[in-house]
This record gives structure tokens, C-alpha cells and sequence, in this order.
């Protein structure tokens, strides 16, 4: 179940549905996604939960927006529970358009928009600009928003979506480009049960839920110094509140290389004796090529020639 890419002839991938969201285009850059059964979702949690239960091989979930931010939904859902592990991720270029009901013509008719809230983040000054007296209307992604309108009951006037799902049910656009960021890419990530680790590919990344250990002033300092003194880069880190009363964080963080790396491996080995509940959510090949830049001194074959140094040292004076 676990193995996405070994074992199951036919997996089930589970995502936030319907058809024609932006997490659906994510799963199509699957390989082998045209023998897959899609099982929809209402959002991320419950495509989560069908993996935890065994009923999906993997979920595919949005994790961080260029604009947004990370998508507190994944990062929570991820860092508790039954434990999870990311198998590859998949980068989708984001842009909105406004489609609208039977009967609207113009955008000073607009009186409610429905979209999913992470879209309307990403439209909310566009909105303000040009449809002023519009309310928002949340939805449980884009492309319900926008199939509601072929309701003959629907209650809004417009919705947000991708300009893919307008234009395959022939929905009314009646604008392009809404969003207000241009160039803004949604990162998505395919989760499933812990498994197989995929191999190395030297343009790795590697997922930690780190929680901040208590009674140790300055703790955040020696976490950072884990990765900072290995020469292992950062590419996001966030902190989230555990959800246990004020001041309880752990911080989510996603850095250059793989667990199979010695680099990688010697830091999750100091972060472990600093905050023992760290949680390892996956090593898995970039969606962008990356080229860490680690130094020398960081490399497989400096830490080979340092433990049969250190091995040496041992054999001669018995043990340190
Ligand atoms: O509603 C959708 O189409 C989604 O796939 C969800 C989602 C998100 O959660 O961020 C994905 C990408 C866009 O940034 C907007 C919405």
C-alpha cells in the first residue's frame, strides 16, 4: 500500500475533488496517473484520512503557495496523527478566472463570488478593485465553486477557478487573470503511508516536523545549527502552533538533501538528541532541479574518510 511506485498495479490517489482543481492537474504530472483511480475528496483532511484507513494509496495535497504561504490544513494534518511519509511533490503554475451565472453580463452585477479560501487569498485585492460590493462566498475548492453555477439553484453570482475547469463545462468567463500576482506556483506533495524511502537522486528534499523542546532557552538557535554547520539549506520553515495552549510550536520545515546523505543523516541525528519527538516526513526528489551547495567538508566522501579516521582511533586505543 505504501509503496506508490512498486507495488500497486492500479493505485488509488486521493485528492480534493472534483474534477478540474488545481490538486487534480498536480496528479495528472504523476507518472502512470492515467492507470490510477482518482478518489475525490472534500478536502484535505478527509483525503488524508483515506490513506490512514488504507482506503487511497496516496493523497495528493497542496502544502505551500509562492503568494499564500504554507496551507496550515496540510502542514497540521501531516505533523499529527497516524504517521505519514511524502513520496514526491509536483509544482502547478496558478492563475484564476471569474466565471459567472446565467444573466450576468457586467462586473458591477457581481454581489457574491464563491471560491476556495486559498484562491481568494490570492484574488482578494482584484476582487476589492473591481467588484467591491462582492462577498465572499467559501467553497470546498475552485472547481466546486465554479460547477455550482450550472446549478439552476445556485445563490451566487461568480466564482474563482482554474481557467481548465471554465472552459471543459463551457462556464461564462468573464474574466481572465483575476489573481493578483502574477507568476504566483501552488506546491503539492503525495503523501502516503511510511514505506520505502525513494533513492537518491542528488536533488533531494527532505520534510521535518520539529517541535520546540521546552526549558531549553535558545533551542530554536541549536536547531538551525543542526542544518547550518552540516551545509544543509533551508527552502521553507514555518511554525505552527501544536494546538496544546500559548507559546506550544513546532516548526515545519522542508531542507536540501536526502536522509540517505550523510550530511542529511548526521543532522537528523543532532536534532534528535535536541528535540527527541521530531517526526521525518519524507526524503524525495525535487520537482526543480537543485544543486546544494554544501561544501567540501560536507560531502559523502569527507564524512567516509572522517568515521574511518574516527574507526582507526578506536581500534588502536581500544575505544574513546
Ligand atoms: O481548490 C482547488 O482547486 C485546489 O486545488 C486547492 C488550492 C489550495 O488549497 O491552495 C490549490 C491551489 C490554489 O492555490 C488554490 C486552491
Amino acid at each position: 500500500m505504501s509503496d506508490v511506485t512498486e507495488l500497486d498495479a492500479r493505485p488509488t490517489y486521493a485528492f480534493l475533488g472534483p474534477a478540474g482543481t488545481f490538486t487534480e492537474a498536480a496528479l495528472l504530472q504523476v507518472p502512470g496517473a492515467a492507470n490510477a483511480d482518482f478518489l475525490p475528496c472534500s478536502s484535505v483532511n478527509a483525503a488524508l484520512t483515506k490513506v490512514r484507513e488504507g482506503k487511497a494509496t496516496a493523497a495528493m495535497v497542496p502544502i505551500e503557495n509562492s503568494v499564500e504561504g504554507g496551507v496550515s490544513a496540510t502542514l497540521d494534518a501531516i505533523a499529527n496523527g497516524t504517521k505519514l511519509q511524502i513520496v514526491r511533490e509536483a509544482l502547478v503554475p496558478i492563475t484564476f478566472v471569474l466565471t459567472v451565472r446565467p444573466g450576468i453580463t457586467e462586473l458591477s452585477q457581481i454581489r457574491s463570488i464563491s471560491t476556495h479560501s486559498h484562491a481568494w487569498a490570492q484574488c482578494r485585492y482584484w476582487a476589492e478593485m473591481n467588484t467591491p460590493n462582492a462577498e465572499f462566498i467559501p467553497a470546498s475548492s475552485t472547481a466546486a465553486a465554479a460547477m455550482g453555477l450550472l446549478d439552476a439553484d445556485v445563490t451566487y453570482d461568480a466564482a474563482i477557478s482554474s481557467p481548465l475547469v471554465a472552459q471543459q463545462n463551457s462556464l461564462n468567463v468573464l474574466q481572465t487573470g483575476v489573481e493578483d500576482n502574477t507568476g504566483a506556483v501552488t506546491r503539492f506533495v503525495l503523501v502516503s503511508l511510511p514505506g520505502t524511502v525513494p533513492p537518491v537522486t542528488g536533488s533531494d528534499k527532505t520534510t521535518l516536523v520539529i517541535p520546540l523542546p521546552e526549558d531549553h532557552p535558545g533551542a530554536l538557535m541549536d536547531i538551525l545549527d543542526q542544518f547550518a554547520s552540516r551545509g544543509v539549506n533551508l527552502t521553507r520553515i514555518e511554525s505552527r502552533p501544536t494546538g496544546e495552549g500559548l507559546g506550544n510550536y513546532f516548526f515545519s520545515v522542508d531542507a536540501e538533501g536526502h536522509i540517505h546523505e550523510s550530511r542529511m543523516s548526521d543532522a537528523l541525528m543532532g536534532l534528535h538528541r535536541i528535540t527527541p519527538d521530531i517526526r521525518f516526513l519524507g526524503s524525495y526528489p525535487a520537482a526543480e532541479q537543485l544543486s546544494p551547495n554544501y561544501g567540501r567538508h560536507n560531502s559523502e566522501e569527507a564524512y567516509r574518510e572522517a568515521r574511518a579516521w574516527v574507526d582507526g582511533l578506536r581500534g588502536i586505543t581500544g575505544g574513546l
